[in-house]
């Protein structure tokens, strides 16, 4: 099995993409759902986050309150590493156990659906392929106006803040431009997906881990056989 990396920007028609990708029966984790789970109440990630931020971060329900911690650690270099100190490493956690699950299930990919796969960085060594989903800027301004009721000036500040979709199409293996009629993406969805299926590249992975259960199996089967006393 292999991982594929599926980023995007803001309106840039991600979520659309990767519904596709779920419709062809592909396996997708998405690490913003991940990222929600891992602080729930009852997850040590939510207790480290209360005994380093205080119960202010909380709603009245025992959830993190997104918007208070989200305020409190804005240009604060300081408090966003230690929140990502205390998440990532759960967040890391979680997709390992959701990659393994796919795994044993007999998938050949992984699709991870990262919003800043080439921001942080981080989870980039994991991925085997990485796809953008891009679309022309006066495009991505258009829709994110229509789709979120925003002014221009409101969605120009938006896509600004982000990293350019230009540069991240141009550090990705595979680019969907989603710039025109949907059925146009749509179309290149299927052809990668058929492109990454017919791909060799989850066979070192699997015969690795079949070898090493092989040799495990055959070890038992040895101490069982010579080292324990015959009855
Ligand atoms: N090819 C297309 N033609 C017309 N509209 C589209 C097309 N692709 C996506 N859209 C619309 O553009 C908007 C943004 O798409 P989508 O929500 O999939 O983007 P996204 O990248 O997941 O956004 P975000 O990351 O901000 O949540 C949606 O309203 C969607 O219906």
């Amino acid at each position: 099995m292999f991982l594929v990396g599926l980023t995007g920007g803001i309106a840039s028609g991600k979520s659309s993409v990767v519904q596709v990708f779920r419709q062809l029966g592909c396996a997708v984790i998405d690490l913003d759902v991940i990222a929600r789970h891992v602080v729930q109440p009852g997850y040590p990630a939510h207790q480290r986050i209360v005994e380093a931020f205080g119960t202010e971060v909380l709603l009245e329900n025992g959830d993190i309150n997104r918007k208070v911690l989200g305020d409190l650690i804005f240009n604060q270099p300081d408090l966003r590493q230690l929140l990502s100190a205390i998440t990532h490493p759960e967040i890391r956690k979680e997709m390992m156990k959701e990659t393994f699950k796919y795994f044993l299930q007999g998938y050949r990919y992984v699709i991870l659906d990262i919003p800043l796969l080439f921001e942080t960085k981080k989870l980039l060594k994991y991925m085997k392929h990485t796809v953008v989903v891009y679309c022309d800027r006066d495009t991505q301004l258009k829709r994110l106006m229509q789709r979120n009721n925003l002014s221009h000036e409101d969605a120009e500040a938006r896509i600004s803040a982000q990293l350019p979709l230009k540069d991240k199409a141009r550090m990705a293996h595979h680019v969907l431009d989603n710039s025109g009629e949907w059925s146009i993406t749509k179309h290149q969805v299927i052809l990668l997906h058929a492109e990454l299926e017919c791909s060799l590249e989850y066979l070192p992975l699997r015969l690795g881990i079949l070898t090493g259960l092989a040799g495990i199996a055959g070890l038992l089967y040895l101490l069982t056989r010579y080292l324990l006393p015959s009855p």
